[in-house]
């Protein structure tokens, strides 16, 4: 990401923000409610345009090649959006499709996708139906139906049970040997669940880079709430 800014009439969501991301790492995005996250990951996927600066996705420049970008990333976004009357299965093909997938390699990655996010039980039912759980697999299968070098995943563990966030983490440190994925959440124990690194921004500004241990190691009580809320507020933890 290079010098990415958004503004919203006079508000500036994003500030400036640069960083970098390589293979094999989990980025956890963390901040505070409005603290730019969304924003930021939107601009990334070419959902939305930033103000200045751009973002380059395995050479590929957003702004200036965004099929070829787009070809490279998977995304879910913020709240798993999928169209409701469409069942499982019908919203997968209809995907698959769209990444260029013809034949029996259609059908192929839709069963793979189904597979990895678990999502057989729900097969043919209309996604209106599906819990939110369930509504979140289907996106996160979406995502990653065309096994896509880079993953921007907005709250992936959202809405999902133990068993279910425990599958995702799972799933998300098994495909992290080969992919950049950025993980956007307000779980502090995913950071230590499944990124190998964390940034934490807040008023559109990075204000720490590092691996978990690293963050830790900036509160006394070694505690992320702890470290979280000196960051973003400034107020040192008085039990710390
Ligand atoms: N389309 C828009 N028009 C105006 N302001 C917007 C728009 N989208 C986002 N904002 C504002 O930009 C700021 C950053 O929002 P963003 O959704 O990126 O934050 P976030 O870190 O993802 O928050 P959360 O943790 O609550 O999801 C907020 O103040 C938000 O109100």
């Amino acid at each position: 990401m290079r010098g990415l800014v958004k503004r919203f009439g006079p508000k500036t969501a994003v500030d400036d923000l640069s960083f970098e991301v390589s293979a094999g790492e989990v980025l956890g995005f963390l901040g505070p409610n409005g603290a730019g996250k969304s924003t930021t990951m939107k601009m990334i996927c070419g959902f939305l345009a930033p103000t200045a600066g751009t973002a380059v996705i395995c050479g590929h420049d957003v702004l200036e090649e965004p099929i070829a970008a787009k070809r490279a990333l998977g995304y879910l976004p913020e709240g798993a959006p999928a169209y409701p009357d469409m069942t499982t299965v019908g919203f997968l093909d209809f995907i698959a499709g769209v990444r260029g997938y013809d034949g029996a390699e259609r059908r192929e990655r839709v069963v793979e996708a189904m597979a990895k996010t678990r999502l057989e039980e729900v097969t043919h039912q209309p996604i209106e139906t599906l819990s939110k759980g369930f509504k979140r697999r289907v996106g996160l299968a979406q995502a990653l139906l065309h096994d896509p070098p880079v993953l921007i995943l907005d709250e992936p563990t959202d809405g999902l049970d133990p068993n279910q966030k425990f599958e995702v983490r799972k799933l998300i440190k098994a495909m992290a040997a080969d992919k950049a994925i950025v993980i956007s959440t307000h779980i502090l124990e995913e950071v230590d669940a499944v990124c190998s690194r964390a940034m934490i921004i807040a008023r559109g500004r990075l204000l720490a880079d590092d691996t978990p241990e690293g963050l830790r190691s900036l509160a006394a009580s070694r505690n992320l709430d702890d470290v979280f809320r000196q960051v973003t507020t400034g107020e040192v933890t008085s039990n710390a």
